[in-house]
């Protein structure tokens, strides 16, 4: 245990060095929006700081952490620039741990060059790089990793649910789990060391190592719980995919438009008028939606309508919602004097669009293992039949094939049918007949709005579902890198308790790696490569 602390300790030391040394220049940005506005952020970081400060405001340093309004003048002309307000963090109460000042000025962008422009001038002031003053905050172990990504998120977040995600992650939730459990792990290898260093001496503990036991199977059973949250924080964080699917010319570029509020796609009476994916971003009820319209699905010649029906399939397989577009006037053609039960019409009108039965899927499903792509008789290359099974799966569970092929699936791929142009009817169509289990059906009519409400109010609780509650619960995970190194620390718990009654010092090896793997999400361990790739996303100022 001694020993153990020892190492760390020093390793901790010498890191903290290289850190002291890394960053010693002196950084300077605009941290506000680009842009006019009323006031604009420059903000300065590092040891040359307390020299910026007096040299723009030809006086003394002014007291930390209170607001001055001050003259600002260019130190080489002594030309007045402006009349601001400025700000001195001196170390290391700050946000990057280093002597910080701001100046706060108004927001043109000829005031904002003269400022920049001053301060280059001074010898040891260079322009700070994209997150830079973040990445010092982190060097200088003001935030950890998952800290930083918080307030990249935050700094990106568009809606509120995302905001509230971002605030949590900031505030060091994820931070606090994370290192519980990476101190529970320390804790373990540290008792599991000093029984192979003193067990034989008889001076441990009996009981030592089923108490590790226990711990890791309790830590091992958290941590996969963890994971098991159908990427619930990861959604919230870049969006969700809602997809809009259906025939043609039933009214998916309307519903589209109607839900972003302006004309992002053509609408037009000519079946077949989408050809490509049209995507916006939306905010639904406080969640954020990648909505896309697709190209009408139907049986064609044209190569490029083909194309476009390809990825319309390919958009609705990845999509986390799948909004599935049928126009009133021809479901009502096709229930009228009919007498056969909702589901199988349902079913049937499904299969129109995907444009498959059961026997079709077992081939094509066939043909998808052997290769994504085959040719038809005429030698036309053939879409990846794969998709087809889309939505066949809501209605038939015994669908066997599709179901082994959608096996990875994300739960979430839930389904609306929007049975769009009620207006249209002249008689009632009893959509509350259609409604399935799994499946909800919403009456519509994009001409009139009537319906609209009930469904952004459904897909407002899908989204709900989808991303969840991040107020709620333990702090969601966020990042694809966190499962990742989370994962790799599952498995290497697993190989300590396959290892502990074998070989020991295998075993705490083992242990040792799953602690890396959670240093590794907050930053504990840490390279520059990675880091290059984290603070790369962050803008220029922050
Ligand atoms: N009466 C009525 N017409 C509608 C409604 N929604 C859309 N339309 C009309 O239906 C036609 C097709 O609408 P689109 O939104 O272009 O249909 P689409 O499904 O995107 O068509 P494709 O691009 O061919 O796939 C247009 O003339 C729309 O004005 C509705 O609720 N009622």
């Amino acid at each position: 245990m001694h020993t153990l602390c020892r190492r760390k300790s020093s390793r901790t030391s010498v890191l903290l060095l290289l850190q002291q040394f890394r960053h010693h220049g002196t950084i300077y940005s605009l941290s506000s929006g680009f842009g006019k506005a009323g006031v604009a952020v420059i903000r300065v970081s590092g040891p040359q700081t307390s020299t910026a400060l007096k040299s723009l405001c030809k006086s003394d340093i002014p007291k930390p952490r209170t607001v001055v309004l001050k003259k600002l003048f260019d130190p080489e002309s002594s030309e007045l620039i402006d009349r601001g307000l400025v700000l001195w963090f001196p170390s290391p109460h700050s946000f990057t741990g280093e002597d910080v000042c701001e100046f706060h000025v108004h927001g043109g962008s000829a005031v904002i060059s003269a400022v920049l422009h001053a301060l280059g001038n001074i010898q040891g002031l260079e322009p700070a790089a994209p997150g830079e003053f973040t990445k010092r905050s982190f060097h200088n172990g003001k935030l950890d990793l998952t800290e930083v990504e918080g307030l990249g998120a935050l700094i990106h977040a568009e809606t509120e649910a995302q905001r509230r995600q971002a605030v949590r992650q900031m505030e060091g939730d994820l931070s606090r789990l994370y290192n519980d459990w990476r101190l529970r792990l320390l804790k373990c290898v540290a008792n599991v060391e000093a029984y192979i260093d003193f067990s034989e001496d008889d001076n441990i503990e009996e009981g030592v190592l089923d108490e590790v036991q226990v711990n890791v199977q309790k830590l091992k059973k958290e941590i996969v719980n963890h994971l098991s949250d159908n990427r619930r924080g990861e959604r919230l964080r870049t969006g969700a995919h809602v997809v809009i699917v259906g025939p043609p010319n039933v009214g998916k570029s309307s519903l589209l438009n109607h839900l972003c509020q302006r004309p992002a796609a053509i609408i037009s009476p000519t079946a077949g008028t989408t050809r490509d994916v049209v995507e916006t971003a939306l905010n639904i009820g406080g969640f954020p939606v990648l909505l896309s319209d697709t190209a009408g699905l139907r049986e064609t010649e044209d190569v490029v309508e083909r194309e476009g029906i390809l990825r319309a399939l390919n958009r609705a397989k990845q999509a986390d919602l799948t909004i599935v577009v049928l126009d009133a006037p021809s479901l009502w053609k096709r229930m009228e004097g009919e007498d056969f039960s909702m589901i199988t019409l349902l079913k049937e009108q499904l299969t129109d669009i995907y444009g498959t039965n059961e026997n079709d899927t077992t081939r094509q499903s066939q043909n998808t293992q052997n290769q994504s792509t085959s040719l038809t008789q005429d030698g036309q290359p053939f879409q990846n039949l794969d998709h087809q099974c889309i939505g066949l799966n809501a209605v038939s569970d015994t669908h066997e094939t599709c179901h082994n092929l959608h096996e990875e699936e994300e739960p979430f791929a839930e389904k609306i049918i929007v049975v769009n142009k009620m207006d249209l009817l002249t008689q009632p169509l009893d959509v509350r007949r259609l409604d399935l289990e799994r499946l909800t059906v919403c009456p519509l009519s994009c001409t009139t709005g009537e319906g609209m409400e009930e469904l952004v109010e459904r897909i407002s609780s899908s989204m709900k579902q989808i991303c969840g509650n991040p107020l709620a619960g333990n702090p969601s995970l966020t990042h694809a890198r966190y499962r990742t190194h989370l994962k790799n620390c599952v498995e290497a718990l697993e190989k300590y308790q396959d290892l502990q009654n074998r070989d020991l010092v295998l075993a705490a090896r083992a242990l040792r790696s799953a602690i890396r793997q959670i240093g590794k999400i907050t930053g504990a361990v840490s390279s520059e490569a990675i880091l290059d790739v984290i603070f790369r996303d962050f803008c220029i100022g922050k």
